[in-house]
C-alpha cells in the first residue's frame, strides 16, 4: 500500500495544474501495482472478443449452408455457434468479475491514499479548503470514480476489441467498405470532441455542487442545537433547499447533455447501415458476394452496432471522470507538511524550549507574533497569560510544528524543530487543546487516542488523573460509553477531562494545557492542580489559562 502511495505521489511532483499528461500519470501510478491483474484482464478480454468475432462468421456459415444445402449435416456447425456462444458469454463474465475487482482493488488504493495523503497535508491547506469539498472528493467523487472504472472502464476494452475486429473482418469480406472509414469516423470523433468539453464543465459544475449541498447539512448537523435554539430552521432550511435546487439543475442539464450522446453514436452506427446496406445490396445484385459472406458480413455490422452507440455513451462518462481526476491531481499534487520526509529523529528530551525572534502570521493575516523570546528551563512549569486573540494558541501550533515561523526559530533541547522528523517532535508533546477534539467513539478508545497500544490499566490510571474516573464509572457502560459525535453526549467538563486523560496517558516529557481546565467545577480543578504537581513532575509544563486556581501551578508567568 505504502508503494501505491509513493508511486501515486511521485506522479504529482509538478504542482501544476492537473492537465492532461497528470492525469494519465495518476491513472498509470494507480494501475502500475496491479500490472499482472491487469495483464490478465487484458488476455481475457482478448480471449473473449476473439470468441465473440467468430460467431458471426460461423452464423453466415450456417446461414449459408441453410440456404444453399438445407438443414442436413449441419450439426457440427450449430454444435461449434452454440460453443462460441456459451464460451463468448462465459468469457465476458469472468472478464467481468476479474476486471470489477481489480477495478475496485485500484479505487481502494486511491481512497486510501488520498486520505493518507490527507492527513499529510498541512494545517494551511485544511484551513484554506472547505471540509464538504474534502468530503465530497473522498465520497461521492470517489464512488462516481468508482461506477466509472468497474462499470464503464472495465467495458471499454472489449467493446473497442469487438469493434475493431468486426470492422476487420467486414473489410475481409468486403474492401470497398474501407471507403467509409474515412467518412464516418472523423464524423463520429468531431461530434464526440463537440460535446466532450460541455460534459467536463457541467461534470465539474455538478460536482462543486454537490460539495455544497454535502458541506451545509454537515456544518448545519453539527450545530444543531444552535439551529434549534435560534429558530434558524426555516432559514437553514430554505438554504438547504436553495443549495439541493442549484444541484438539481447542473444535474438535469448534465443528463440532458449525456442523453445526446448516445443517440449520436446511434446516428453514425445507423449511417453506417444504410451505407451498407446500399453497398451490399449493389454487390449482391452484381454476384460479387457469396450467401455465405454475405450473412456473415451482416452479423458482423450487427456486431458493429452495438459497440459503437456504447462507446459514445462510454465517452461521455470519461468526460465526466476527466474533471474527477484532475480535482483528485490537485490535491495529490499539493505539498505535504515539511517534515516527514526522511529527517533526523529528535532525540528524547529533557524538557527546553526556546523561542528565539520568532515572527509569525497566518496567510493574509497581519502578525501574531513579532520578534517573540522565551525560554523554558526543562522541568519548569511557566503560565502564559493574555488577551483573547492575542498568539497563546499560536505559540502552541508553532511549538508542535502545525504551522512554520516566517523567521526566528524554535528549539527543543538545542535542536531546531524545523530539522528533525515532525513525529518525533510529536511524540514528545502532550497538547490538551482548548476545545478537546474528541473522537466519536467510546470513552476508552479516545483516551487510548492518546498512546497506541495502552493497556486497559494504563488508560484507567490516566482516568484518575484527570479526575474522570468517577464520572466515567457512573455511565452506562463505563469506559465503553459511546460519546456520540465528537464527544456531544459528554458535558463541555467532562469532554476536558477525557482530552486530559488523553494527554496524561502519551507520558511526554513536554505538556501543554491551553485552558484545559477551563470548564472543570472550582473542586475538581483544584483536585486536578494537586495531582498535577504530583503527576507533572519533572515535566516541562506550557500553561495557558485566565483561571487564577490553574496559575498556581506555574513557576513563572509570563504576559504576551
Ligand atoms: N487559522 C487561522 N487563520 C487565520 N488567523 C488565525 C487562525 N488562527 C488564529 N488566527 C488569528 O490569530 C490571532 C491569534 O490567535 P490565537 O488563537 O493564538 O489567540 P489566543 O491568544 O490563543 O486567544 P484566546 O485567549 O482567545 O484563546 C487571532 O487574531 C486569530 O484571529
Amino acid at each position: 500500500m505504502y508503494t501505491a502511495r509513493r508511486s501515486i505521489e511521485e506522479a504529482h511532483k509538478p504542482a501544476s495544474d492537473a492537465d492532461g499528461p497528470t492525469q494519465i500519470r495518476l491513472i498509470l501510478a494507480l494501475a502500475r501495482p496491479h500490472a499482472r491483474a491487469l495483464a490478465l484482464v487484458a488476455a481475457l478480454t482478448l480471449a473473449g472478443s476473439g470468441t465473440t468475432l467468430t460467431i458471426p462468421w460461423l452464423a453466415g456459415t450456417l446461414a449459408g449452408h441453410l440456404v444453399e444445402a438445407g438443414s442436413t449435416g449441419t450439426v457440427r456447425l450449430v454444435a461449434l455457434l452454440v460453443g462460441a456462444i456459451v464460451a463468448s458469454a462465459a468469457l465476458g463474465a469472468v472478464v467481468q468479475i476479474v476486471s470489477g475487482e481489480t477495478a475496485a482493488r485500484i479505487l481502494a488504493d486511491l481512497r486510501s491514499s488520498l486520505y493518507a495523503h490527507l492527513q499529510r497535508l498541512p494545517m494551511s491547506w485544511h484551513v484554506a479548503h472547505r471540509h464538504g469539498d474534502v468530503l465530497a472528493l473522498i465520497t461521492s467523487e470517489v464512488a462516481h470514480l468508482g461506477h466509472f472504472l468497474t462499470g464503464t472502464l472495465v467495458a471499454i476494452p472489449p467493446l473497442l476489441v469487438t469493434a475493431a475486429g468486426a470492422a476487420l473482418l467486414m473489410l475481409r469480406i468486403d474492401p470497398a467498405l474501407a471507403l467509409l472509414v474515412p467518412v464516418l469516423v472523423p464524423t463520429y470523433v468531431i461530434l464526440l470532441k463537440l460535446v466532450g468539453r460541455r460534459l467536463r464543465d457541467l461534470g465539474a459544475r455538478e460536482q462543486e455542487a454537490e460539495a455544497r449541498v454535502l458541506a451545509l447539512a454537515e456544518d448545519n448537523l453539527g450545530v444543531i442545537a444552535a439551529i434549534k435554539t435560534f429558530t434558524r430552521e426555516e432559514p437553514e432550511h430554505a438554504r438547504y433547499r436553495r443549495r439541493v435546487d442549484a444541484a438539481r439543475r447542473v444535474s438535469v442539464r448534465l443528463n440532458r447533455m449525456e442523453a445526446l450522446v448516445e443517440p449520436v453514436g446511434t446516428l453514425v452506427a445507423a449511417l453506417a447501415a444504410l451505407a451498407l446496406l446500399l453497398m451490399v445490396g449493389d454487390h449482391i445484385h452484381r454476384g460479387r458476394l457469396a450467401t455465405q459472406e454475405l450473412f456473415s458480413f451482416l452479423f458482423y455490422a450487427a456486431l458493429l452496432t452495438r459497440p459503437v452507440a456504447a462507446l459514445a455513451e462510454s465517452w461521455s462518462q470519461v468526460q465526466v471522470t476527466r474533471g474527477i481526476l484532475a480535482r483528485m491531481a490537485q490535491v495529490l499534487a499539493a505539498g505535504a507538511e515539511p517534515g516527514y520526509a526522511p529527517a533526523a529523529r529528535l532525540p528524547h528530551l529533557n524538557g527546553e524550549i526556546r523561542f528565539e525572534g520568532v515572527d509569525f502570521a497566518y496567510p493574509g493575516r497581519p502578525p501574531v507574533l513579532s520578534g517573540f523570546d522565551l525560554t523554558i528551563a526543562p522541568g519548569e512549569k511557566v503560565a502564559i497569560l493574555g488577551g483573547n486573540g492575542i498568539g497563546k494558541t499560536t505559540l502552541v501550533a508553532l511549538l508542535l510544528r502545525l504551522y512554520d515561523c516566517r523567521s526566528g526559530r524554535i528549539m527543543l533541547d538545542g535542536h531546531d524543530i524545523t530539522g528533525v522528523a515532525v513525529e518525533t517532535l510529536r511524540r514528545q508533546i502532550a497538547l490538551v487543546p482548548q476545545r478537546p477534539e474528541l473522537v466519536s467513539s467510546t470513552v476508552r478508545e479516545n483516551i487510548a487516542f492518546g498512546r497506541h497500544g495502552a493497556s486497559a490499566a494504563e488508560i484507567e490510571a490516566a482516568a484518575r488523573r484527570a479526575d474522570a474516573y468517577d464520572f466515567i464509572q457512573a455511565l452506562p457502560q463505563g469506559f465503553d460509553t459511546g460519546i456520540g459525535d465528537h464527544g456531544v453526549r459528554l458535558s463541555g467538563g467532562q469532554g476536558q477531562r477525557i482530552a486530559l486523560a488523553r494527554a496524561l496517558l502519551k507520558d511526554a516529557p513536554i505538556v501543554i494545557l491551553d485552558e484545559a481546565t477551563s470548564m472543570y467545577d472550582p473542586e475538581g480543578e483544584e483536585r486536578f492542580v494537586e495531582t498535577c504537581a504530583r503527576i507533572l513532575h519533572g515535566r516541562t509544563v506550557l500553561l495557558i489559562t485566565h483561571r487564577p486556581a490553574s496559575v498556581t501551578l506555574a513557576d513563572r508567568v509570563i504576559r504576551l
